[in-house]
Order: structure tokens, then sequence, then C-alpha cells
């Protein structure tokens, strides 16, 4: 590293997404006079809004993007630095950033999120979702697309399929039934007519700033203003910005390039075998493309149930990878199966004064047997917050516990227009064969699946408006044996609200 060290804060916190701002907002609270950095390579900061405990464990929240001297002014002991870290120096305690920079830390932060996993990466014809920027792209693009493809089968292609109009879609997924990420088969024949049916008048407020986009101004840069006129030029840079999360798609139109509705095929079981362009397959030997004529189409996907299908572009919406790749280069982090930065119950990292939180870590202490980590807007929010716990206490050498946020998996969120609340071992995951399920369900109206476990709830997935949440959480968090009401639990003429309460 070449330059001389221009600062050394006290504290760096490094992404600007909800785990760091999360992270930074605590530390400065619990150390108001503390030399806090905050360094991100996105040019807006991510802030939780409107945040409410729902329960125990459960929490809703919006998220805004914002200009970060909206913190500055909050914390004055902050400074928000944008670029990007480049290089990290855990044995040296610094750190350069792509700007040429060199700062030191006492200690640091690592909240660098996660980025697409794609199916393919430098092909311009597949597309992964990830910030403002890449679901801009998205709109763009979709604008002029007759039929697209999307590939996964969890929270973004869900969304995605539910949402587009004007353009046909054909859905990859390689499982039997849709949203294997959150949903068993019972849940999925739920939630499937609603695919088929019209899509009922937007009601709920748009929790993200609207953006519409403009053609690229004169400067060739490509701009898209946002309702609370906050302006941005399309961020040239490489780095990603902030991850999005709930009502992403209320935020701009995915509207294809045909007048109509929501038109969704299916395809089940099946993986993708090829992608290639029309050039490709003018210069390979002739493939076997089923209906499609060559040259209809830019790009073909060739999945292994046989079939082929030309379209525009490709949704890659198969996953997040955590984004560590700057900070590994001559350090020795431990990663996780993942490539999560493994972290402790402290949130601490396997180097020295470095701690990680949100997409980018993964958590490495024994969990309870009621939690398991997913890669979620609200998770990232309670790391972050329990890291900025962590490093305050030790440098104020208090002592501090695993946050009770981590005792139970919680998960609000919306599919297919109906609230849906996931809790524990939702899907019965590690239990093996030792569960048993008890399920109620009104088509149209609402789904309640119950995972039971040596007679004990252990799990829950609500469809609907339920108002089971807080009961559940309750059964679940008292170990509460239900043998002796059987089925009963689930009878809808017993209000087991009052029953439990
Ligand atoms: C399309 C989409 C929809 C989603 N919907 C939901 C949802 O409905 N509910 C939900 O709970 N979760 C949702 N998620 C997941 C959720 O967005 C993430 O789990 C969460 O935002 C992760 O927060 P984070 O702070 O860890 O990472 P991010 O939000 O990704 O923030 C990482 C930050 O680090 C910065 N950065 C990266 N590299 C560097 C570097 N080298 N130097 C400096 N800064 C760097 C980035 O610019 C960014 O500011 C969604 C994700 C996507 C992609
Ligand atoms: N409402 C919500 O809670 C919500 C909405 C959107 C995104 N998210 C989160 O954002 C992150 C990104 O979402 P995502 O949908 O990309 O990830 P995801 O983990 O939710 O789903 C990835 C899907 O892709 C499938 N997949 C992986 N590799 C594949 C391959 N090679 N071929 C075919 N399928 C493949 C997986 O089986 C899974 O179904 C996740 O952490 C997700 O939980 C949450």
């Amino acid at each position: 590293m070449a330059n001389r060290k221009e600062k050394t804060f006290r504290f760096i916190i490094i992404g600007g997404g909800i785990a760091g701002v999360t992270c930074v907002e605590q530390l400065s609270s619990q150390i108001p006079s503390a030399d806090v950095a905050l360094i991100t390579a996105s040019p807006h900061i991510k802030t939780v809004t409107n945040y409410r405990q729902v329960s125990k464990t459960l929490e809703e929240f919006d998220v805004e993007e914002q200009a970060s001297s909206v913190l500055e002014e909050k914390f004055p002991n902050l400074t928000v630095i944008h670029s990007a870290v480049k290089s990290l120096h855990t044995r040296s305690h610094s750190l350069e950033t792509t700007d040429g920079r060199v700062f030191g830390y006492e200690k640091l932060c690592i909240c660098g999120g996660g980025r697409p996993k794609l199916l393919t990466q430098e092909n311009p014809y597949v597309l992964g979702i990830r910030d403002t920027d890449s679901a801009q792209e998205l709109q763009k693009r979709l604008s002029k697309a007759k039929r697209i493809v999307v590939v996964g089968n969890g929270g973004i292609a869900l969304e995605l399929v539910y949402e587009v109009e004007g353009c046909e879609v054909i859905w990859a997924v390689k499982d039997k039934a849709i949203g294997n990420t959150f949903f068993d088969a019972g849940a999925a024949q739920f939630l499937i007519p609603s695919l088929e049916a019209a899509k009922p008048e937007k009601d709920t407020p748009c929790k993200r700033p609207r953006y519409t986009t403009e053609e690229p101004a004169p400067g060739g840069s490509h701009t898209f203003t946002a309702d609370r006129n906050a302006r941005r030029q399309g961020s040239s840079s490489t780095e990603a910005g902030s991850a999005l999360g709930p009502d992403w798609h209320e935020g701009i139109v995915l509207q294809g390039s045909e007048q109509g509705t929501r038109r969704v095929s299916l395809e089940y079981q099946c993986e993708v075998e090829k992608i290639f362009t029309s050039e490709e397959l003018l210069n390979s030997p002739p493939q076997t493309l089923g209906h499609e004529n060559v040259g209809s189409w830019p790009v073909y996907i060739k999945l292994t149930n046989g079939k082929t299908f030309g379209c525009d572009f490709v949704v890659s919406a198969t996953g997040v990878v955590p984004n560590t790749e700057p900070f590994l280069h001559g350090n020795n982090f431990a990663l996780a199966d993942d490539g999560g930065l493994q972290v402790d119950d402290h949130m601490m990292t396997s180097e020295p004064d470095v701690y990680a939180a949100g997409d980018v870590c993964t958590a490495c202490w024994e969990h309870s047997p009621m939690w398991q980590q997913m890669r979620l807007w609200t998770q990232a929010r309670q790391m972050g917050w329990y890291a900025g716990r962590c490093m305050a206490a030790q440098v104020l050498s208090e002592p501090i516990e695993l946050d009770f946020c981590f005792e139970l998996f919680s998960h609000i969120t919306k599919f297919f227009n109906y609230k849906v609340v996931l809790l524990g071992k939702f899907n019965g995951q590690g239990l093996g064969s030792d569960h048993e399920l008890l399920v109620r369900c009104t088509k149209g109206l609402e789904y309640v699946k119950v995972v039971l476990s040596g007679g004990r709830m252990v799990g829950a997935v609500l469809i609907g408006e339920t108002d089971l949440e807080e009961t559940f959480e309750n059964l679940i968090l008292n170990e509460m044996d239900l043998t002796p009401y059987g089925e009963e639990l689930l009878n809808p003429n017993i209000d087991i609200e009052d029953y439990f309460d």
C-alpha cells in the first residue's frame, strides 16, 4: 500500500445498506464521542423508518434511500466516505479505497452485503436484480420485451412473476412446486390460482421512493428522478448499491411491450442446460430449437426438460453470494460453506477487531433450535444493530449476550398480494421426518400450516390475514405441549388467541 494513512478512526463501518447504517446508528448512540466513519460504494444510504415491533420477535419497518448528510446531521461524530474499499489490511488495521485514500481503524465492521449469484457472468442477456440500478435496468429492458424467462424459485422470482404484465413470462423452477425457499407444496398450491387471477388494484402505499427512468440526459448519463426529488446519476462505478427489499417492485413499472395482464407459463423440475444468442446459433451446428426459429429472438435458453425458449432476456433470480471478495486478499478470514465471513456470537470474524453483519456474513454460533439465517432485511437490521452493540460493549468493557432476536426465526413479507408470516422451522428445516404438520386452508383467503415436533409447535407458515402470528410465536417460545389439543388446535371455530392468552 503506497499512500500514508489519511486518518485513523476509532470505528469504521463498510457498507451503507441496512446492516451498515444500523450498525453506525447503534455505535454512535452507545458512544456519541467516538470517531466513526462509514465507507460506502453507493451514493445513497439505506435508513430504517417507521420501525414497529409487532411482537417479541416480529418487526416491520420501511427502508428509505437517503443522502448520507441525513445520517451525518444526526451523528456529528460520523464521517461518511463515498468510495469503495479496494483492499483491507487487517494486520496493520488499515484499508485503501478505490480513490487511493488510506484509513486506519481501531475496530472495523464489514457490511458489504451480497451480490446476485448469476447463472452466468457477463452475458448481456442474463440480468440479476440487486439494487436500484439493476431494478431500473430491468424496467428499461422489460418495456421493450415480449417474452422473458425467469430462472429461480425464491423471493425475487415470486415477486417478479406476479408483478410483470404485458409480456409473456416463462418461469423455470428446479422444484415440483413454486416458492421452495419459503413454501412447501401445500402453500404453493394455495398461491398458484393468484397467478392466473388479475392483480387487485394496488392499495398499499408505496414504501419505497418511486422512480421513473427518463432517456439518458445529453451527457449520456442515465438519470432517474425519485418522488422525493432525490436525483442520482446512474452510478458508473462497478460497485453494487444496497440491496432492494419489500415493495422494491412498487417503485418501478414492470410493464412489457404489449398490453394486457400477466401471462406466466411454469416449467417445473428443470434447470438451465444452455443459454445461447442467435449469433452463436447461426455460427454453430444446427441445434434442435423445437418450435423456435433462429433469429426470432436475441437469446435462447435450453432447459433440462428438453424444451428451448427464445426470449428477449433471462432474469437469473438464483440467490445471492456474500460480497466478501474486496476484503479477503492478504487476510485470514474464515469463510463459511456459503462463502460468508464466519462470525461468532459477538459478530466477530476470525480477524482481530473485525466484525461483520448482514448478507456478507454467516452466523456460525450455535443457533437456537428455532432460528436459521436467511439473507433478509430483517436479519440485516438485527445483525447490524447487534454488531454495533458488541463493538461498543467491547470498548466499554461491558458484558453482552446474544440478542433475543436470534432466539426465533421470524419474517413478515408479502407474496402474490397476501401477507406472509414465517416463524421458526417453518418448512421443518433440519427436522427430518421427526415432525408432523397441521394445515388449515380456505381457498383465496388463508393458509395456515403448523409444524409440530414432540407435540410442541416449532414452526408456522401463515398466509393471509390470520392474526395468529403473536399467539403462535408465544406457543413456540413457551414450548407448550399441544398434544392434548390435536387437530382442534386449528379449529376455526375456536378463538385460539383467547384460548392461549
Ligand atoms: C430484489 C430484492 C428484493 C428483496 N426483498 C426483500 C424483502 O422483501 N424482504 C427482506 O427481508 N429482504 C429482501 N431482500 C434482501 C435484503 O435486501 C438484503 O438481505 C439486505 O438488504 C442486506 O442488507 P446488507 O446491508 O447486508 O447489504 P446491502 O443492502 O447489499 O448493502 C451493502 C452495502 O455495501 C456497499 N459495498 C459493497 N461493497 C463495498 C466496498 N467494497 N466498499 C464499500 N462499500 C461497499 C454497497 O454499496 C451497499 O451500500 C431483497 C433483496 C433483493 C435483491
Ligand atoms: N419477500 C422477501 O422476503 C424477499 C423477496 C425477494 C428477495 N428476498 C431475499 O433476497 C435475496 C435474493 O433473492 P433470490 O430470489 O435471488 O434468492 P432466494 O435464495 O430466495 O432464491 C434463489 C432460488 O434460486 C434457485 N436456484 C439457485 N441456483 C439455481 C440454478 N442454478 N438453477 C435454477 N434455480 C436455482 C434456488 O433453488 C432458489 O429457489 C434472498 O436472500 C431472498 O431471501 C426476500
